[in-house]
């Protein structure tokens, strides 16, 4: 059976990846694309890469455009989901790449979105602890971030086993795109070009609270996140460096088996032999998350690196990976955990 996709957002960063996967899965036919400003210009000005889907107009953002396709992926700026949800009613699997419904807590939603919270649909990482449950067969997914994606796989598995304290600090250097396509002052060529900057440091990120609140599932009970982006001159990827004090008498080999235990079967999950480090480069283009798990026992860290791109399984990949898990397809159809290099 084939289903019908539209992308909301066809002409952004998440749109446009959303679309290079859709190509080449076997089980979807792509319908309606759409955007905002962009709407009656062809694919091609905008998605160059893209070429069999070129001549491709681009449609209003509208239910109407949006109804009557089996899955409707949302790549839009924050805060439109719930009136095209709404209007598109319970029956079309929507798969939502923004922020709207990822967060349970409502006041975590409103102090760092400043909005109503609309609500809080089924999160879409598969690899969390019964998260697979809670999408099969589903209508609605809330995409992760692609910090909270990361981080999150990089330290559930020493949290949820109590191998370390519920306090963690994660550094991540992020590639530009994930600020998408419009402009921005710091993402400027002169700008960002030969530079490496912080941003929204100090608890200021909106992706802490969704980092809390999947450690905080695992850890049953409160996590404490110190999360620091720093934006690095190059288009996609993210490294995000995790460390936690160990338990007391918690080793290298233990850390080591309980990663091995939690990530052996995912598919899209690599722990990486030991002494090899992940990079970014590394997952270009793949859904795969590598991970090295290590123990700084002079400092008494574990200390967990991971890459992914953002991209892919940091939106689009995680996306078609939430998608055939609602349909019943195999999880890892149209995913590649090839990457491009160099
Ligand atoms: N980039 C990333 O790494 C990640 C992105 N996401 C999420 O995916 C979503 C899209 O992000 P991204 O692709 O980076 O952003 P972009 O800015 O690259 O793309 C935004 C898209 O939304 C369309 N759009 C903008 N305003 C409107 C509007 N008022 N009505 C209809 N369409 C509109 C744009 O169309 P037009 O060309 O007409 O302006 C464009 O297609 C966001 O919610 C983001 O948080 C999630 C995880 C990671
Ligand atoms: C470089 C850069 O600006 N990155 C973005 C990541 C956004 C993202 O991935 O996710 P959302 O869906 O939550 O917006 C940021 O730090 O806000």
């Amino acid at each position: 059976m084939t289903f019908t996709a539209a992308v909301a957002g066809a002409t952004g960063y998440a749109g446009g990846e959303l679309l290079r996967l859709l190509l080449g899965h076997p089980d979807f036919q792509i319908g309606a694309l759409t955007a905002g400003a962009s709407a009656g210009s062809r694919l091609g000005e905008h998605q160059p890469h893209l070429a069999p889907l070129a001549d491709r107009v681009i449609a209003d953002t509208t239910p109407e455009m949006l109804a009557g396709h089996d899955v409707v992926f949302l790549a839009l700026p924050h805060g439109q989901s719930a009136a095209i949800a709404e209007a598109l009613g319970p029956d079309t699997l929507i798969v939502d790449c923004g922020a709207d419904y990822r967060l349970a807590d409502p006041q975590a939603w409103e102090r760092f979105y400043g909005s109503a919270h609309a609500g809080t649909w089924p999160y879409g990482l598969p690899e969390l602890p019964g998260a697979r449950a809670g999408l099969a067969g589903t209508k609605r997914v809330a995409v992760p971030g692609c910090f909270p994606t990361v981080s999150s796989l990089a330290l559930v598995p020493a949290v949820a086993a109590g191998l370390v304290e519920p306090d963690v600090v994660v550094v991540a250097a992020t590639g530009t795109s994930g600020a998408g396509k419009s402009l921005k002052p710091n993402l400027l060529g002169s700008e960002i070009m030969g530079n490496v900057a912080a941003y929204n440091v100090a608890g200021a990120h909106r992706h802490t609270p969704e980092i809390a609140q999947n450690l905080g599932a695992v850890a049953g009970g409160p996590v404490t996140v110190s999360f620091t982006p720093v934006l690095v001159p190059m288009p996609r990827g993210i490294l995000a460096t995790c460390t936690a004090k160990l338990e007391p008498g918690v080793g290298a080999e233990q850390l080591r088996d309980i990663y091995l235990k939690a990530y052996g079967d995912e598919p899209f999950v690599t722990v990486l032999p030991e002494g090899q480090l992940p990079a970014t480069a590394a997952v270009l283009g793949s859904n795969t998350v590598q991970l090295q798990v290590a123990a700084d026992e002079a400092a008494g860290r574990a200390v967990v690196i991971g890459a992914i791109d953002n991209l892919t399984k940091g939106t689009a990949g995680g996306a078609v990976q939430c998608a055939n898990l609602a349909l019943g397809l195999p999880e890892t159809a149209g995913l590649s955990t090839v990457g491009i290099a160099p």
